[in-house]
């Protein structure tokens, strides 16, 4: 297998899907060593069935908003792959969600996925629709109308989807409720869910602290320790949040966040008062972030930037994909940070990769450094599966212990000659290696 003659034929036969693309190109380019050490791969045109999703199921979604208009948004769910499980991903609701981006999101999920120890297949899905500036009922009856179209293809033991930008538990509950009206069934076809019917404990946080986890677990290999650390975060949503309160937990401090209009940075440290103040704003107020400067006068509010040029010890971009360019890796690199994690899915360019790697910091792909919000999830089907409800600790420490696994696997697989840890290359590679023998076993299906 030759990875740049696999991703141009990609390339010729899904034109105009950047995004998938990117990130099939990033992964095929590290695993391309492994893939070929075994010919039994080849002869099973197993690169070809890992980058192409199993199907792609696509309605529209029709909806009346409050002054009685009907809407249509366009919905979508990617199964990419269902080798060691059920299929397994989040949906995400933005006005800038189309099939490239699902893809790639979706191809990502099934190497995440199989690094978490834990059996599930890699899904991805959304829609267009934005639920930012509508009104809860709005967003109810677009949830009860994406569902009476999701319904069919989902299942406990087929898909079960969870949320993502723009979809969080308010939407996963308006959802769940229409499943359950549609099919009379109470069944965990959705995580996330809200704690009173059938959702885990810590999954809400899972993402932002198996992302910190991972971070300490990276300092560790060179003996740093993240107390007294100062700490870039981009987002303001869920991720970025609970990425703050773990940092904040272990002695480190979130000097900004963002949104999509811009970020804050606050030169005293955001501490867990202002903390507080911004889960209020974003999860109650909805408002956007430009507001803590109002109620916090110390700190600066930039209008369409992002928090990159800004000095500190470590960068945790927790918004979306491609918010770190090659010009802002350079800056990040030049201001001392010494550790860039991923809660985001893909945020760093490959240009802005490269720059990490060359100037060897630390730093790890999103796949491996926030699989922990996917890991709860998988906790909550064998919870929902099981009937029972494990305590926060006990769910805790299972996250902590898959992300200290999920490390171990990168370092196995990523360490290079010269004792750095190519984090990329680890996780693609061990989660890779899973999924292939998993379809090898399956045959030709
Ligand atoms: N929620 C989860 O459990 C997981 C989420 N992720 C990834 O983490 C990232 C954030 O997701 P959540 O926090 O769940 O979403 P969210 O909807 O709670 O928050 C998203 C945040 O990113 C900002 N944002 C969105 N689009 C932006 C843009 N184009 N430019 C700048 N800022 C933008 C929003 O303003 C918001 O602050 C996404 O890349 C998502 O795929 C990854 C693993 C799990
Ligand atoms: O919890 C899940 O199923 C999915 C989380 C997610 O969307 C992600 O890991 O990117």
């Amino acid at each position: 297998m030759k990875a740049t003659e696999v991703v141009a034929r990609l390339e010729q036969r899904f034109p105009n899907q950047p995004e998938y693309i990117q990130a099939v190109s990033q992964v095929l380019g590290t695993i391309e060593e492994e893939y070929n050490k075994h010919p039994e791969f080849d002869r099973a045109n197993l690169i070809e069935r890992l980058c192409i999703p199993d199907r792609i199921i696509q309605f529209r979604v029709n909806w009346v908003d409050d002054k009685g208009n009907v809407q249509t948004n366009m919905g979508y769910r990617i199964q990419h792959n269902n080798a060691i499980g059920p299929y397994k991903g989040g949906l995400r609701f933005h006005a800038s969600v189309n099939v490239s981006i699902l893809k790639f999101l979706a191809f990502e999920q099934t190497f995440k996925n199989s690094l978490t120890t834990l059996p599930m297949g890699g899904a991805k899905g959304g829609s267009d629709f934005s639920p930012r500036g509508k009104s809860n009922a709005e967003v109810m009856r677009f949830c009860q109308a994406f569902m009476r179209e999701l319904w069919n293809y989902i299942g406990p033991d087929c898909d079960v989807p969870a949320g993502d930008i723009g979809v969080g538990g308010r939407e996963v509950g308006y959802m769940f409720g229409q499943y359950k009206a549609l099919t009379h069934q109470f069944v965990g076809i959705l995580t996330g869910k809200g704690q009173e019917f059938g959702g885990s404990l810590i999954r809400p946080e899972a993402t932002g602290y198996g992302n910190v986890y991972f971070l300490q677990d990276m300092l560790a290999t060179k003996g740093i320790d993240l107390k007294g650390k100062k700490v870039l975060v981009s987002g303001a949503g869920n991720v970025a949040q609970y990425t703050m309160e773990k940092l904040l937990q272990l002695g480190a401090t979130p000097m900004t966040c963002s949104d999509s209009d811009g970020y804050i940075y606050d030169p005293d440290g955001i501490d867990e008062k202002k903390l507080a103040y911004i889960m209020e704003l974003k999860n109650i107020e909805r408002g956007r972030i430009k507001e803590y400067v109002e109620e916090y006068p110390t700190a600066k509010y930039v209008a369409g930037a992002k928090p990159w040029g800004e000095k500190a010890d470590i960068a945790t971009p927790c918004a979306t994909q491609n918010e770190i360019d090659g010009e802002a890796a350079k800056t990040l690199v030049a201001n001392g940070v010494i550790a860039v994690s991923e809660g985001a899915n893909m945020p760093s360019t490959p240009e802005a990769v490269k720059v990490f790697q060359d100037s060897k910091i630390l730093y790890c792909p999103g796949k491996a450094s926030n699989a922990g919000g996917v890991a709860v999830s998988g906790l909550e089907m064998t919870q929902n599966s099981e009937r029972l409800k494990w305590s926060r600790e006990e769910v805790d420490e299972k996250l902590h212990s898959i992300m200290n696994s999920i490390h171990a696997e990168c370092v196995k697989y990523g360490t290079e000659a010269d004792g750095y840890v190519n984090y990329v290359k680890g996780a693609n590679v061990a989660g890779f290696l899973k999924v292939a023998k998993a379809m090898m076993a399956q045959g030709i299906v």
